[in-house]
């Protein structure tokens, strides 16, 4: 288990002017930090993200913004994740974590756009000064920012750490480094240390002890099983394979049998090729080196372990994705009953909602909205904005389509929850496992480990196989495309990403090509991960999709002249 390292810096020096010390530190530290001329960064959906081997100027000046930001927030702990998710080994990526493990705030992602792309050390100097004084930060009063850092698997990790410490340096931050973590466990980190350990011991024990805690409580109450839970789990090659490991090993393995494949980490070349949640769930096919069973369950994890989908093959060896749509609906369906299954004070006030983007197959939300009868809300893609809908929830069921999601408990829910009085076994079965589940889902975030643990136990709980899951409603058949195109800013969309207002005319275009296919829907965005333009397609058959997708891409590329 890795162990952390605690760098404090400059906390016991005398200030004369902070303004002067971060002049003079600035100075010291920025030559090597310098941006290379030619490159442009935008802090994304998910913070920055590209080549590895171009970011070092980039993490430098995500260092020095965490530390205005903490300052800004009265020297609350803000959280730094170095990592690149599902991309590549080659690339890696940055993004910040607010005092409450959510993400940052949509305002300072300009700031931190703005600051990545400054070219020299004297506009550096001054936008570093003209923001702290338009948002009241007084660069003189001494008082140290605080910050806790850490990196996925990836070779690049190690000097991308090095290069934004030194950012944190020149404003006298105290870092803390946790070294290898997934993403997730970083966000509770951050919002352990600002609630005072009320959302848990700020450790990685301490999260292996909050999950495992209200695992085995709920298994050794409410399910009836003589068999341990099966999974087999694939890795991705990355750093959830290690910490997965351990906590089925060290807290869980009354519980659960597992298996882990690509679980290579050590081998950086190896992350997310051929395996891993955006493999499985883009390419619709199973990862290299599972060798199905007819009707076991399988997940796959992404590089940092924020997302994970699910999947099996049905008796005729026919392979069925089990996606972050699905894992909202089981989940919806499992609160809906047990909500109805509480005092009458809970489950008349208790509004339950499923937050989704517009990669969400059809099916899924119908299913939501037709059946099960909760509310769907639909948001632009990236987490950032599907979590903060999902808070207007007292459970608030959020997943990307790819597996990235969570469940919100509002603070008026979990507090009932604490002082209603159950009047039948059924009530208090329904309070506890509400309980409980909100300890073991990761609220600050999606969390691959968590996410899978609450989904085992639900299943175990209904005694659910894979193909009764499966069961709920039938996708349509859909895709999702890339075009690589010169410019992909000039894709400008509104109503949740669902509609172009450019490049002009293309949306009436695509609107005629969908009209002409049965349960037709596609629209097209920019990524804010990657340098294309996503398309998505589905319709009511495999061929009707295909030919539309083949159809909107040929529409995206000429009306770039392509
Ligand atoms: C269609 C799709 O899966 N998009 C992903 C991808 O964003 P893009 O902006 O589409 O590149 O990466 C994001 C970060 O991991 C994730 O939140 C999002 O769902
Ligand atoms: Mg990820």
């Amino acid at each position: 288990m890795p162990h952390t390292n605690t760098i404090e810096i400059s906390s016991d020096q005398p200030t004369t002017t902070t303004a002067m010390s971060f002049r003079d530190q600035l100075h010291a530290l920025y030559a090597p930090h310098q941006k290379p001329g030619h490159l442009s960064f935008t802090y994304g959906t998910a913070g920055f993200r590209t080549l590895a081997s171009t970011l070092d100027s980039v993490v430098f000046t995500v260092g020095i913004l965490a530390s205005l930001r903490s300052k800004y927030l009265n020297g609350q702990t803000i959280g730094i994740m170095i990592t690149a998710s599902h991309n590549p080994p080659q690339d890696n990526g940055i993004k910040l974590i607010d005092p409450q493990g959510e993400m940052l705030e949509a305002s300072w992602e300009a700031y931190a756009t703005k600051l990545a792309n400054l070219g020299t050390e004297e506009e550096v100097f001054a936008e570093v000064e003209r923001l702290a004084q338009n948002l009241g930060i007084d660069l003189n009063d001494g008082v140290s920012g605080n910050v806790i850092i850490a990196r996925d698997s990836r070779e690049s990790g190690l000097a991308l750490t090095k290069a934004t410490i030194d950012g944190l340096k020149t404003m006298g931050t105290k870092v803390t480094d946790y070294q290898l973590l997934t993403t997730p466990e970083l966000h509770y980190l951050v919002k352990c240390i600002n609630t005072q350990g009320a959302y848990g011991e700020v450790s990685e024990v301490g999260y292996y002890k909050k999950l495992s805690t209200a695992f085995r409580n709920i298994y050794e109450n409410f399910v009836q099983s003589d068999s341990k839970i099966q999974i087999t789990i694939d890795a991705a090659n990355g750093i959830g394979g290690p910490k997965a490991e351990t906590l089925f090993t060290e807290y869980l393995s009354q519980y659960v049998d597992f298996q882990l494949v690509n679980n290579q980490y050590q081998d950086p070349q190896a992350l997310n090729v051929g395996s891993g949640a955006d493999f499985v769930k883009t390419n619709q096919k199973l990862p290299n080196n599972i060798t199905p069973e007819p009707l076991k369950l399988y997940a796959s994890f992404d590089g940092d372990a924020d997302r994970v989908v699910f999947y099996y093959v049905d008796s005729n060896s026919v392979f069925k994705l089990l996606d972050g749509d699905k894992i909202a609906t089981l989940l919806a369906g499992f609160f809906k009953d047990l909500v109805s299954k509480s005092p009458a004070k809970l489950s008349e006030s208790c509004q339950i909602g499923v937050v989704q983007t517009a990669y969400a197959n059809g099916s899924s939300t119908n299913h939501i909205t037709d059946v099960l009868q909760v509310p769907v809300v639909c948001t632009p893609t990236g987490v950032k904005h599907l979590h903060h809908e999902a808070a207007k929830f007292d459970i608030g069921v959020y997943f990307e389509a790819n597996g990235h999601g969570t469940v919100l408990f509002s603070e008026s829910l979990l507090s009932l929850l604490q002082t209603i009085e159950p009047s039948t076994p059924q009530e208090q079965r329904s309070i506890q496992t509400l309980i409980e589940i909100s300890n073991l889902i990761n609220q600050t975030v999606g969390d691959a480990i968590s996410d899978l643990l609450t989904v085992l136990i639900v299943l175990s709980i209904k005694q659910w196989t894979p193909d009764n899951w499966d069961e709920s409603y039938t996708d349509l058949p859909n895709r999702l495309a890339k075009v690589i195109v010169p410019d992909r800013h000039v894709f400008k969309t509104i109503n949740a990403e669902r509609q172009l207002t450019s490049p002009k005319g293309l949306q009436l275009q695509i609107d005629d090509a969908v009209s002409k296919y049965n349960g037709g829907r596609s629209f097209v965005r920019a990524s804010g991960t990657e340098d294309a333009v996503r398309v998505y397609a589905e319709a009511a058959s495999k061929s009707e999709c295909e030919e539309l997708s083949k159809e909107v891409c040929e529409l995206v590329k000429s009306s770039v002249g392509l």
